[in-house]
């Protein structure tokens, strides 16, 4: 397993060590104290997430707040997304940055990132099994989002616009500017 920084403090890429053989593959897809060693800090997840999309779904840009902000460990079991994640840290040297990396099943790479970013993918392939790990339960009434097509943002999705699926709530999301945090 090695960990490599991302541009945005906290946010840290992993790449787990894969074991092939002639029956296929193994990789221990977290491991706390391998993880607490490489990071520095402990994680305790409590919840753990799978989502399955199509081609061109995008999920997000999504957040919880305050006491309910969640730390997640993000990866791609089958497919590929290109997964984005914003600093919204106010106090944050990188805030209203964002950093974008393809994740999928194929390169089995993952991102941690900490509480105060929000988060979202768009599938780049045809069927998208994506699964996560959450350090803070699900509180709908703590959600909080930023409009995938933010202006300030820009963010590259790599999909052209006709191609995107949206919820109608992700449609509505706010815009950065917009946010109170
Ligand atoms: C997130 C969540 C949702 N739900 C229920 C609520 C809805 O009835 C249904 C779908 O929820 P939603 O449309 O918010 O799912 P996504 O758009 O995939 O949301 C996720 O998208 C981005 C990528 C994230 O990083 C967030 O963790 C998460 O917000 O599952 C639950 O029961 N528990 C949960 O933890």
């Amino acid at each position: 397993m090695t960990l490599e920084k991302t541009p945005l403090a906290g946010c840290v890429l992993i790449q787990p060590h894969v074991f092939k053989d002639q029956r296929g593959s193994f990789f221990e897809s977290f491991n706390q104290q391998k993880f607490a060693q490489l990071y520095g800090k402990s994680v305790h997840f409590v919840q753990d997430n799978q989502s399955i999309s199509s081609y061109g779904t995008l999920r997000g840009l999504h957040f919880q707040q305050g006491e309910y902000a969640q730390a997640k460990l993000v990866r791609v079991i089958s497919g590929k997304v290109l997964d984005v994640v914003v600093d919204v840290r106010k106090d944050s040297p990188s805030f209203g940055q964002h950093h974008s990396v393809e994740l999928s099943g194929e390169n089995n790479l993952q991102i941690f990132i900490p509480k105060g970013f929000a988060h979202g993918f768009v599938g780049l392939s045809e069927k998208v099994i994506f699964e996560y790990k959450c350090d803070a339960y699900y509180q709908p009434s703590a959600e909080a989002g930023i409009r995938f097509d933010d202006p300030d943002l820009n963010i590259d999705w790599k999909i052209p616009s006709e191609d995107m699926i949206l919820s109608a709530k992700d449609q509505k999301l706010p815009l950065f500017n917009q946010l109170e945090l």
